[in-house]
C-alpha cells in the first residue's frame, strides 16, 4: 500500500486532488489519478495537481527558460488520468494551495509566476481570489458540428484554443441550456484529434450592463464530463461571445458557471491582446489515502 497526503481544493466547484511532490520523486499512473479523482472510492474530483519545483520536470526545464522565476510547476491531470495543457479553475488552486501550505509566500496584489505545459502563467493574489494572466489565444476554424443530448438541432462550434483546446456552442435560450444532457459527452464532427473541452453559451439579459458582457454556461470537459465550473472554458466562451458580437463588444466579462461566477477581461494593443481570468479558489479539506498499487510513472 502506498499511503499519499492530499489536500483538496476547489475553484467555483470545479475541484481538485492537491499533491505535494517539491522533489518530483512520487509521480502518479493515470490509473492511480483516475482512482484518487474517483467520487465512490477515492477523493473525488476533477482533477489532480502534482506541486513539483519546476527544476525536477522536463517540462519544468521549458518554464524556467521562459521565466526563471517560474519554480513551481503545475503539472495537472484529468480525473481519468490524461494529462492536460492547462487549468484556468486548477492553478488558482493551485496557487491558493502553494501559499496555504507555506510552499510560496504571496501577498495581496503580488503576483507569482507559475510553469504549465501551456507556458509560464502569472498569478496576482487579490482580497478575494486571484488573478490569472492566460495571454494569448487563438482561433481555430473549421467549425466542428456538435450534437449532444437535449440537444434538439446539432450546431456549429468555434474552436478555439487558450494553452487548451476549446469549441464553443452558442444556444438560443435558458431553456436550451438546461435541457443538455451531459451526462454523456458530446460528439464533435470532425472530432479534433486531441479532443476538446465543449462549452454550451447563452447570453445573459440584457448581454452587456455596465460595460460589462454577461453570459451563461455549461461546459462538458474533456477527460471528466460535465464539471461545475471550466477557467479555461469560461475564457473561451467569453472570447467567442465577444468574436461574434464583433466591433464594440465589451473586453470585461461576467461568466456564470453552475458553480457561481468567474471574470475574464481583454487588454492590450490589437494585435497584442491578452486575456485574464479571476476567481475565488479555496482548499476544503486534507486528509491522506491508500492506495493498493506501487507509485509508478505514468
Ligand atoms: N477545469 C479546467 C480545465 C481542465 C483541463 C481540461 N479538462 C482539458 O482536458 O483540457 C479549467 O478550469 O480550465
Amino acid at each position: 500500500m502506498t499511503t499519499f497526503r492530499f489536500t483538496k481544493g476547489q475553484a467555483t466547484g470545479n475541484d481538485f486532488v492537491l499533491v505535494a511532490d517539491p522533489e518530483g520523486t512520487a509521480p502518479l499512473s493515470p490509473t492511480q489519478i483516475a482512482a484518487l479523482c474517483d467520487r465512490h472510492f477515492g477523493v473525488g474530483a476533477d482533477g489532480l495537481i502534482r506541486a513539483v519545483r519546476s527544476e525536477h520536470l522536463p517540462e519544468g526545464a521549458a518554464a524556467l527558460a521562459e521565466d526563471p522565476d517560474a519554480t513551481w510547476f503545475m503539472d495537472y491531470a484529468n480525473g481519468d488520468g490524461s494529462v492536460s495543457e492547462m487549468c484556468g479553475n486548477g492553478v488558482r488552486a493551485y496557487v491558493r494551495f502553494l501559499v496555504d501550505t507555506g510552499l510560496a509566500t504571496l501577498g495581496v496584489g503580488e503576483t507569482i509566476a507559475i510553469g504549465t505545459r501551456a507556458g509560464v502563467k502569472r498569478v496576482e493574489r487579490s482580497e478575494d481570489g486571484f488573478r490569472v494572466d492566460m495571454g494569448r489565444w487563438a482561433l481555430r476554424g473549421g467549425e466542428p458540428l456538435v450534437s449532444a443530448h437535449g440537444l434538439e438541432v446539432d450546431r456549429p462550434g468555434l474552436g478555439i484554443d487558450v494553452g487548451n483546446p476549446h469549441v464553443v456552442v452558442a444556444l438560443s435560450s435558458n431553456t436550451e441550456l438546461e435541457a443538455l444532457d451531459l451526462a454523456r459527452p458530446p460528439v464533435l464532427d470532425p472530432a479534433p484529434p486531441a479532443g476538446a473541452n465543449v462549452e454550451f453559451v447563452v447570453p445573459a439579459e440584457p448581454l452587456v450592463s455596465g460595460g460589462i458582457g454577461r453570459i451563461r454556461m455549461r461546459v462538458s470537459e474533456r477527460g471528466v464530463g460535465e464539471t461545475l465550473s471550466c477557467g479555461t472554458g469560461a475564457v473561451a466562451a467569453a472570447l467567442a461571445v465577444r468574436h461574434w458580437a464583433g466591433a464594440g463588444a465589451p473586453d470585461r466579462w461576467r461568466v456564470g458557471v453552475p458553480g457561481g461566477v468567474v471574470e475574464v477581461a481583454v487588454a492590450g494593443a490589437p494585435g497584442e491582446e491578452r486575456v485574464t481570468l479571476a476567481g475565488p479558489a479555496e482548499l476544503v479539506f486534507d486528509g491522506n489515502l491508500e492506495l493498493p498499487s506501487p507509485v509508478t510513472a505514468g
